[in-house]
């Protein structure tokens, strides 16, 4: 048996202890069915306001993301403001239309009729950024690898997606912009990175596949084609099947 962390009181070193099991197979079918069913939503919100309490329960999950360091480096923007939107939608407009010319012939037809962000549509924006010097100057698990506090702010997304899942509220994930085309809009500073521009809302009905996979644009890979055992072979054999 490991020793509980120095430092750790009696009764947490209980709990850590009670804690390591597998939850219950409901909870465990809630967390799995969050996972499976969580979609990308960009056509189908409603306009009612999402409640405080909602919000705040998506937050929380989301800030209870794991972070490189512990550094935390995310900070969510909340957008309400039907101005704001439309500001961040005719950016987006603008990039969209230089996006369908970067493809070819029927693709780009086909791209076309996609409708890739619900930026006016829904009631709550979030812009999703990541301090980058937050945790200062040098940050554990950051020492070789400076864009993982990004990644740690994509782990804090993914918390708020399957959160929403749970409560029924819809998110869709924008990014048909440059980097730092956001940044005027919300007075960001140099060190401070967009990740992420969420659109967040009530839904009148969610998709059961990809709308992507739906309208043909492309299919979910079958996981024996991203899965690879090292004890099948080199690794990079698994690019060249
Ligand atoms: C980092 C990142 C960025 C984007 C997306 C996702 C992620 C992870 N997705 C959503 C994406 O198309 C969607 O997740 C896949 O098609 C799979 O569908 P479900 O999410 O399972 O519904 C997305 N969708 C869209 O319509 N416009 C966009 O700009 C983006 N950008």
């Amino acid at each position: 048996m490991t020793a509980p962390a120095e430092g750790t009181p009696d009764d947490e070193a209980d709990r850590e202890r009670r804690a390591a099991g597998p939850f219950d197979a409901a909870a465990r079918a809630a967390v799995y069915r969050a996972i499976e069913s969580r979609r990308d939503v960009r056509n189908e919100f409603l306009p009612d306001p999402v409640s405080d309490e909602i919000l705040a329960r998506l937050l929380k999950a989301a800030h209870c993301a794991p972070s490189v360091g512990l550094s935390q480096p995310w900070s969510f923007i909340l957008v309400r403001s039907a101005e704001k939107r439309a500001e961040v939608a005719g950016i987006v407009a603008r990039r969209n239309e230089e996006a369908a010319n970067m493809f070819d012939g029927e693709r780009a037809a086909q791209y076309r009729r996609l409708k890739l962000e619900g930026i006016e549509a829904a009631p709550l924006n979030i812009c999703v950024v990541a301090d980058r010097s937050r945790g200062g100057p040098v940050v554990l698990g950051r020492t070789h690898q400076d864009d993982v506090d990004l990644y740690s702010t994509v782990c804090a997304v993914q918390n708020f997606w399957l959160a929403a899942r749970a409560e029924g509220i819809g998110v869709g994930w924008v990014s048909i912009f440059e980097p730092d085309d956001l940044k005027p809009a919300f007075g960001l500073p140099e060190h401070v990175c967009v990740v992420a521009y969420l659109c967040v809302g009530h839904v009148e009905r969610l998709h059961v596949r990809p709308e992507l996979e739906a309208r043909r644009w492309g299919e979910r890979l079958p996981l024996a084609d991203v899965v690879f055992d090292e004890r099948w072979g080199a690794g990079a054999e698994m690019f060249n099947r």
